[in-house]
């Protein structure tokens, strides 16, 4: 078992989790595979966000102006999603030994002063099962809150190859990335590729 840093309410951060090329792997897979498929989301409101998205997996995140929801099928062009990389398949089942399989592989590759504002991950009827994301590229400060919005928050640095698990109570904290910081030479491996990229596995519905 690798080391983790238990943050409590069920927040587990594994950093360094992923060797390095294991991390240029599942980089080089993901951006081929994801090439032509982006998305730029928008909010039910029409306001875009600052990350590029994509999913792979039986089922997809996918926000515009009919709003949030999930789908099996790529809302532009009609396809179903690209296969969960067999990597993240694989961290699931090290990680999270009883949980019922991932059924979405969200991408959101941030550039320059792309963010995320805090929210929680509501839409999956399956409200239980943890999240697990990895962080791979540059590091990004990652704030984590409570149940309610409004109340103390907490940040923690992802950095390259990073594992973190929202389990218990904190599947359902209010969370975001505050902004990308610079990248540490030290833990930097060339990934081929600009910025941050995060995926986050989740299970959607309860069956
Ligand atoms: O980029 C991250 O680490 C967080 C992403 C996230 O919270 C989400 O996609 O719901
Ligand atoms: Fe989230």
């Amino acid at each position: 078992m690798k080391q983790f840093a238990d943050l409590g309410d069920g927040i587990r951060h594994y950093p360094h989790y992923l060797e390095a090329d294991i991390q240029r792997e599942l980089a080089q897979d993901v951006f081929t595979r994801a090439e032509h498929l982006w998305l730029s989301p928008v909010t039910p409101g029409g306001q875009p966000f600052s990350v590029r998205q994509m999913n792979f997996g039986p089922l997809g995140w996918v926000s515009d102006r009919q709003g949030y929801r999930y789908q099996p099928h790529h809302p532009d062009v009609g396809v179903p999603w690209p296969d969960m990389p067999a990597t993240m398949r694989k961290l699931w089942a090290d990680l999270l030994p009883g949980a019922p399989p991932p059924q979405c592989c969200l991408l959101n590759h941030y550039q320059d002063t792309a963010k995320m504002g805090l929210h929680r991950d509501a839409d999956e009827k399956d409200q239980d099962t943890p999240i697990l994301s990895v962080s791979l590229g540059a590091p990004a400060r990652f704030r984590i809150g409570g149940a309610k919005r409004g109340g103390p928050t907490r940040s923690v640095v992802l950095g390259t190859g990073d594992v973190i698990i929202l389990s218990g109570p904190s599947r359902r904290f209010y969370h975001g990335i505050d902004r990308l910081l610079p990248a540490d030479d030290l833990f930097a491996p060339d990934l081929g590729f600009d910025g941050r990229l995060n995926l986050t596995l989740r299970r959607v519905t309860r069956d």
